[in-house]
């Protein structure tokens, strides 16, 4: 089994915690914080300067309850007349105000800038990371549930250091100050109020397990509503050819449902755990307010003390609400790190070797050896058996055969999407496993049926962004491929923007496009994957024209459906079953009075026989 297939599949990748004993779970808590961390690391003189702004934002801030409470007891209660202190006492209450306030917009600019920093990086890696995967992977994962991951588990990771991470570090230290202040105030009652703390862990606790479960379950049902809605906008045309949006409205209503229930029963859970703690602080205060009052009345309180004391039992239960307020972010971040984790540590099949053939690009000659290779997308059901096929260089290779026989999947192979079972594929007797990954890519020049063209101007959907190719190499290969005059057609030439996927042109203007691609590449092989089917005669005929121009001095396969493209070409494989069963050139097979003769007929009467 491949590296990648041993991964768990797309459910694994929604729900990384399906199956998974506390054990399991503690270990992997664990390893995405520790991940975290040291992608935090960086940043660590960013964080000291947190804490220092939150040290003096909440010291500014908890000071002002005591203030009054010298006031209360120094001044007011004791009938003296000062109001200069209480105008001073006025004054260090604005200031400590005006610190508070600056200190902890400082604190939270800060750590704004560190996460964001942390989330761009994280972002940034694991799209470099998708992009190395290989087919096999896309082919198990869809793309709706890559894209959440991308997004939003990174943008939740994102919350983690400007929520979760804020509110542990001002609250929690608010926390600690309270204490403080509360037994400098009166240990006794302190000691009293103390009590609660056990309390509010079990309840903390025993919400715990279910929180996450809540959680857990609506992450993975937004995750495949979003998988849902990305399949259905990339196949929206079928959709609406087959009349399909009734059942694609009720499946999506279906999803929608899941999602909208799952939602629910996490804001119940939430609500019911955040009210607990509200009912929780009034019992406190009541509880100080009647054992703090009997001590006034005895004379064993100040009344200063007092008010200190119940303002601070008040803020004593803010930042409590606030961290576990923060509970859910945390289970999410959890939950998106350990997600984003189970990509990162997909390792692809298909990998450069660690010590590759030294090759010089422009001595390529374009020879292709398919030396006894057996492969199936499954163990066990080989899809090509035992082909061995010998390509010369600047040959141009036809390859036909009903649909399922196995052409795209040869093709896969020689572009090393997917490795061997058995057997090798060579270029200029190099085993394409010890071709440098980018430079095998620079040897092959691949144009399919739907050419992919990005979001970008003509010139850079040309040269792919490669800034290294001038605008009039590009110019020069669309004039040599007969693309220009379509170009110039377009409202602003080679600057025109196409949307995305080239939606605004037809399949045979993409097709041109990306033939100027493989004029401004240079690959030594060039294959066409069933690139001329369903165009008109008179784009067919502007395709082959390029087609005869862009094969020139390469190594040319062409898959067709459309045997008029492959006519001319020096030899034709048919193929049946992951098997060449006839090979020559157009005459010899017709000779044959074969599977290729039928083939031609079935043409000739205009019937397609791939269909
Ligand atoms: N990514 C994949 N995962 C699993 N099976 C696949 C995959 N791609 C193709 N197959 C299967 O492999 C077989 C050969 O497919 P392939 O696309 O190579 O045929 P083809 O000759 O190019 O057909 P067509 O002319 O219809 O494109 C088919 O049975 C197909 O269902």
């Amino acid at each position: 089994m491949s590296k990648e297939s041993s991964k768990r599949g797309p459910e694994a990748v929604s729900d990384p915690a399906a199956g998974m004993t506390n054990a399991d779970e503690k270990r992997r808590d664990g390893a995405a914080f520790r991940i975290l961390a040291s992608y935090a690391k960086p940043h660590r003189l960013t964080f000291f300067w947190v804490v220092c702004c939150a040290i003096i934002a909440i010291a500014a801030d908890l000071m002002q309850p005591y203030l009054m409470k010298i006031a209360i007891d120094d001044n007011l209660m004791v009938g003296k007349n000062d109001f200069g202190t209480i105008l001073e006492i006025s004054g260090i209450f604005l200031i400590l105000s005006v610190t508070g306030l600056l200190f902890s917009y400082l604190q939270n600019n800060l750590l704004q800038f560190a996460g964001q920093s942390i989330v761009a990086r994280i972002r940034k890696e694991l799209f470099e990371h998708i992009s190395k995967l290989s087919m096999s992977y896309f082919d198990r994962v869809p793309t709706g549930s890559l894209i959440t991951h991308v997004s939003s588990d990174t943008e939740t990771v994102s919350q983690f250091f400007t929520q979760v991470l804020l509110s542990v570090v001002r609250d929690g230290l608010t926390l600690v100050f309270i204490i403080v202040l509360m037994f400098h105030l009166d240990s006794t009652l302190a000691l009293y109020c103390m009590i609660l703390l056990p309390i509010i862990a079990v309840i903390a606790i025993s919400f715990r397990t279910y929180m996450r479960k809540t959680y857990q379950l609506s992450r993975t049902q937004l995750s495949r509503l979003v998988a849902f809605v990305a399949e259905n906008l990339a196949g929206m045309n079928l959709i609406q050819v087959f009349h399909q949006e009734k059942e694609q409205q009720e499946q999506f209503t279906n999803r929608n449902s899941s999602y909208f229930r799952a939602n629910l029963r996490e804001i119940r859970t939430n609500v019911l755990f955040n009210r607990s703690f509200d009912i929780l602080g009034n019992m406190s205060v009541a509880f100080v307010t009647w054992l703090g009052g009997m001590a006034v009345f005895n004379k064993n309180m100040e009344f200063g003390v007092l008010y200190a004391f119940i303002t601070y039992i008040r803020l004593f239960f803010q930042p409590i609400n606030a961290i576990t307020q923060q509970w859910n972010t945390l289970q999410s971040t959890n939950v998106s790190v350990q997600r984003i984790w189970s990509i990162f540590s997909v390792v692809p099949d298909i990998r450069s070797s660690d010590n590759p053939q030294p090759i010089r690009l422009e001595e390529v000659q374009g020879r292709i050896d398919f030396n006894h290779v057996t492969f199936g997308y499954e163990a066990g059901s080989p899809i090509i058996k035992d082909l061995d096929l010998h390509i010369r260089p600047g040959e141009m290779i036809g390859v036909v055969g009903t649909t399922g026989a196995g052409k795209s999947t040869m093709i896969s192979l020689l572009c090393r999407f997917y490795d061997v079972q058995s057997g090798s594929v060579l270029i200029d007797g190099n085993d394409i496993r010890d071709i440098a990954q980018p430079q095998l890519q620079r040897m092959i020049g691949l144009v399919q049926q739907e050419p992919y063209l990005y979001s970008g101007s003509i010139i850079d959907n040309v040269r792919l962004f490669d800034e290294s190719i001038s605008r009039e190499d590009v110019v020069r290969a669309c004039k040599f491929v007969g693309a220009d005059p379509l170009v110039q057609r377009m409202k602003d030439g080679y600057d025109t923007r196409l949307s995305e996927r080239g939606s605004g042109l037809s399949a045979g203007e993409r097709q041109l496009i990306s033939f100027a691609r493989i004029i401004v590449f240079k690959p030594k092989v060039l294959i066409l994957d069933e690139a001329t089917a369903n165009l008109d005669s008179q784009t067919e005929q502007l395709i082959q024209s390029a087609l005869n121009v862009v094969s020139e001095g390469r190594t040319t396969l062409v898959i067709a459906h459309r045997l008029s493209t492959i006519m001319q070409a020096d030899r034709i494989l048919v193929m049946r079953q992951g098997e060449v069963v006839e090979e020559g050139t157009h005459r010899q097979l017709l000779n044959q009075h074969g599977y290729y003769e039928q083939l031609y007929m079935h043409s000739q009467g205009k019937v397609n026989y791939g269909a």
